[in-house]
């Protein structure tokens, strides 16, 4: 019996107005039920094409087909009704209504929610298998939290189709193990996935079949069976560096590889390799660069005291809602609640962001498009804006040369696939997004450097990179903190790792000395012999 596809693309093609082909001649068959994968690097086209499933961008050529018609979806609420969810990278969600509010959003009914709606909620989160308050206001909710209500708000709406784009990039592992478990279930049930993510592992392990997109192109599809991650990273990223310069250059500078000109592609052990070089340990003597003392915020930081020396990088590894974000940000003085001593170089540093920039502290945000990056402002000037405190204390105005000089390294070094450093950030995809805000802050003359999720969002190869940056900028004589729900991040980059379980410090370990099942058993409460703890 020949099924017909849930949804098909036929010779799908998608160019933007100053030039961009994102997708060209694309095809895509989801069968009902299914779960399809959907890889490439960043900048390939996975976000354009899920835009156009999702009726956000229409095509410039080729065909849609829903269940078996074809179809033309004017707008994203055309793509819905007709069964269509999408779970974007950044959750678009009401910040000052409550979880219960979200989830029913887009549903019909009246806005003011009747009690059906709390009976309906506790069925959704009985089938998904999670905990959450439905009184909570999204805004107070981590994003990882937000992640889950988009979920359930695209389960509410009664899909048959559920496109993830990158759900589980904030999530740590028992975390993910949620989303996986509520895919699979649904997907027993009938409901189809678009599953869309950087992490190969997750794709391996959860889809039926991949598709892979390179430079706007179907490259591969197939059963996932067929596929192992060797062979998936070969498919996402060996021709896309010889196709694009800009990109090729920078990835060699960053891997310090480009004297041997083109080679082939590493394959996904290699890279992972690469990834654990472990750090090299910090003498004892080296000056103390960022000093944190008694701090305290009611936003779920207790007493937190740590020093991070010259060439440090010191890893934060706890789990969602651990406090681990809201400590880099209580650091940075972005918090006005917290209460504590900051000192860089043995300086107090008041707390405010305005005096942690001027003392030489930088901070990358996890949620980037609300805190990284101005979309109306071109690559290079988002790069520069760090600067911009500098001037309003009367030194020189950097040239527009040397920005744009600033702009091309960054280009290069980080490898951001963009035309120039001319293009708006919003012309981005996610992932080259990303590296701008790192780079914005990389290359700013910061010495301390906060990271919270440095590379969610960013595919294999430039993980590697981002990582490596991370590394020379501690080498330099900076001190990084990074914040990861990646433990096995964590361990590749850091010297030294503080857990955090409800806002507090609760083991530190030397890098080389713990491993990511000790630092998933701390997190979650157990000592390393996996004694609870005492309260
Ligand atoms: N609105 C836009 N205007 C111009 N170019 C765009 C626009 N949106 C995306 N692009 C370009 O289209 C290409 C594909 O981008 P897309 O966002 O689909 O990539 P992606 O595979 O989702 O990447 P990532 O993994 O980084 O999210 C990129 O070169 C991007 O710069």
């Amino acid at each position: 019996m020949v099924t017909t596809p849930l949804l098909s693309l036929e010779g799908v093609g998608k160019s933007f107005p100053n030039g961009t082909v994102a997708l060209r001649g694309a095809r895509l068959t989801v069968m009902p039920g299914s779960v399809h994968g959907l890889v490439g690097a960043n900048g390939a086209g996975k976000s354009t094409m899920i835009k156009v499933i999702a009726g956000a961008h229409a095509p410039t050529t080729g065909t849609v087909r829903w269940k078996g018609e074809r179809v033309v979806w004017r707008d994203p609420g055309a793509a819905r009704s007709a069964g269509v969810a999408t779970i974007m990278q950044h959750v678009p969600l009401a910040p000052t209504l409550t979880v219960l509010e979200n989830v029913f959003l887009g549903s019909r009914g009246p806005w003011r929610l009747p009690r059906r709606r709390r009976g309906e909620f506790a069925d959704l989160l009985d089938r998904v298998g999670y905990r959450i308050d439905p009184d909570a206001e999204v805004a107070d909710l981590a994003i990882g939290e937000r992640q889950m209500v988009a979920i359930l708000q695209a389960l509410a709406t009664g899909a048959e189709l559920v496109v993830m784009d990158e759900p589980t990039a904030s999530l740590a592992e028992g975390e993910r193990q949620v989303v996986f478990d509520v895919v699979r279930r649904l997907s027993a049930q009938g409901t189809a996935f678009l599953y869309v993510s950087h992490f190969l592992d997750e794709v391996l392990s959860l889809t039926d079949r991949v598709t892979v997109l390179r430079d706007g192109t179907v490259v591969e599809e197939g059963e996932t069976a067929g596929y192992d991650e060797d062979r998936l990273v070969q498919a996402i990223l060996s021709e896309a560096y010889a196709a694009s310069g800009v990109g090729r250059e920078g990835r060699r500078a960053g891997r310090g590889a480009s004297e041997e000109g083109e080679r082939p592609r590493s394959t996904g052990r290699d890279l992972l390799a690469g990834e654990r070089v472990p750090a090299a340990p910090v003498a004892a003597e080296a000056p103390v660069l960022l000093s944190v003392r008694g701090l305290n915020s009611p936003a779920g930081v207790r007493d937190v005291s740590f020093d991070v020396r010259e060439g440090e990088v010191v890893g934060i590894a706890g789990l969602l809602g651990s406090g681990r974000s809201e400590i880099l940000h209580a650091v940075y003085g972005a918090d006005p609640r917290a209460r504590g001593e900051v000192l860089v170089g043995g300086r107090h540093v008041r707390r405010t962001p305005r005096a942690a920039v001027a003392a030489g502290m930088a901070l990358v945000p996890e949620d980037r498009n609300a805190q990284g990056l101005v979309g109306a402002f071109p690559i290079w000037k988002n790069i520069s804006l760090p600067d911009l405190p500098a001037l309003s204390s009367a030194r020189a105005l950097p040239s527009e040369r040397a920005e744009g000089d600033r702009a091309r390294r960054a280009i290069a070094d980080l490898g951001i696939v963009c035309p120039g450093p001319d293009a708006m950030v919003t012309e981005l995809s996610g992932g080259n997004a990303q590296k701008v805000v790192f780079g914005k802050w990389l290359y700013g003359g910061a010495r301390v450097f906060m990271l919270d999720e440095p590379t969610a969002g960013v595919d294999v190869g430039a993980k590697a990179d981002i990582l490596e940056l991370v590394r020379r900028f501690a080498q330099g004589g900076g001190a990084v903190l990074v914040v990861s729900s990646e433990f096995e991040e964590i361990l590749a980059v850091a010297t030294r790792v503080l857990v955090v379980r409800e806002g507090r410090v609760v083991a530190e370990r030397p890098a080389h000395e713990t491993s990511e099942e000790e630092l998933l058993m701390l997190a979650n409460g157990f000592d390393a012999g996996g004694e609870p703890h005492a309260a």
